[in-house]
């Protein structure tokens, strides 16, 4: 595994305490009636409370499959995923997915009701305070004024943020998301990253979170895990907390974007190249 130099050094440190979530050795896999799909090989991450850690690769190489057994929807064939130390034996309360696709809320439900649902579903609070807490979460992601709009009323955007405010109403340990804006026009997904941003800052959530957008993904993170073409490895862990929506379009941003892409697809990097170069003319 490469740790991308020149976009800081990997935040694993002495000092460092334990993480929340642990994937240790982790290979997945799809049994067909003809074949066994291998989606993910021996993957190994450390996501640190308040991280706000990248899964990203190219289509088909197991990002979302490795966010479902992380969500506890697949089990592992080979290796173990630990939360606080104790194994993912099922999905749970804890982690909480917000998908890409704008039909995950019931159409039947109101913005308030969606929101609500999993809080009375699971028991967690009485009807009284899962509505102040509802309220709350959809003023937290600026739908105040919409409780009683149903899906079908909402724009792309609004629905996915309707998504966010109902997984953090469950308050989770982690949110994960998978590719949740990629079904967005480009001036509402700018939107949204940004938003989120805004929201990790106020409320400091463990998110996970799923693209195969370099772009989305240095913006996004503060931690991004590289994964190569199926079977999903994890190519090169990198620091980006060192980016944000300020930087796109700057030459430094640009240079990050191009090394990260070169070591997804295995192309040399021109900086590098010139390195060698420089080192054999020595
Ligand atoms: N239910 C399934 N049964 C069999 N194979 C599957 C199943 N789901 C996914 N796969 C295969 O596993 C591999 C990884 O799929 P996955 O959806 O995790 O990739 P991804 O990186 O999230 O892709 P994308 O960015 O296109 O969503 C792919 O080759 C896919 O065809």
């Amino acid at each position: 595994m490469v740790l991308l130099s020149g976009v800081n050094a990997a935040s694993a440190t002495a000092a460092t305490p334990d993480p929340l979530l642990r994937v240790k050795g982790v290979t997945l896999e799809y049994a067909t009636r003809e074949r066994v799909v291998r989606a993910a090989h021996r993957i190994n991450l450390d996501v640190h409370a308040g991280d706000r850690f990248v899964l990203l690769g190219p289509s088909g190489c197991g990002k979302s499959t490795l966010l479902k057994a992380i969500a506890g929807f697949i089990r592992p064939t080979e290796g173990q995923i630990l939360l606080d130390d104790r194994p993912v034996t099922g999905p749970g309360a804890d982690r909480i997915v917000v998908f890409q696709e704008f039909d995950q809320l019931p159409p039947w439900k109101t913005v308030l009701g969606n929101v609500m649902f999993p809080l009375l579903a699971s028991r967690r609070l009485p009807r009284a305070e899962a509505k102040e807490r509802a309220r709350d979460s959809i003023a937290k992601v600026g739908l105040s004024g919409f409780e009683d709009s149903f899906p079908h009323q909402l724009s792309g955007g609004m629905k996915q943020r309707v998504a966010i405010a109902r997984a953090l109403a469950m308050k989770p340990r982690i949110l994960l998301m998978d590719e949740p804006f990629a079904a967005l026009d480009a001036l509402t997904r700018r939107k949204m990253q940004e938003e989120l941003l805004q929201l990790w800052d106020e409320v400091r959530f463990t998110l996970i979170f799923v693209t195969h957008s370099i772009e989305e993904a240095l913006v996004v993170g503060n931690r991004t895990a590289l994964l190569s073409p199926r079977p999903g490895r994890v190519r090169a862990e990198i620091n980006c907390h060192a980016w944000d929506l300020h930087s796109l379009g700057g030459r430094d941003f640009q240079a990050a974007a191009s090394r990260i892409h070169n070591l997804l697809f295995d192309t040399p990097d021109p900086e590098d190249a010139q390195d060698n170069r420089a080192v054999a003319a020595e």
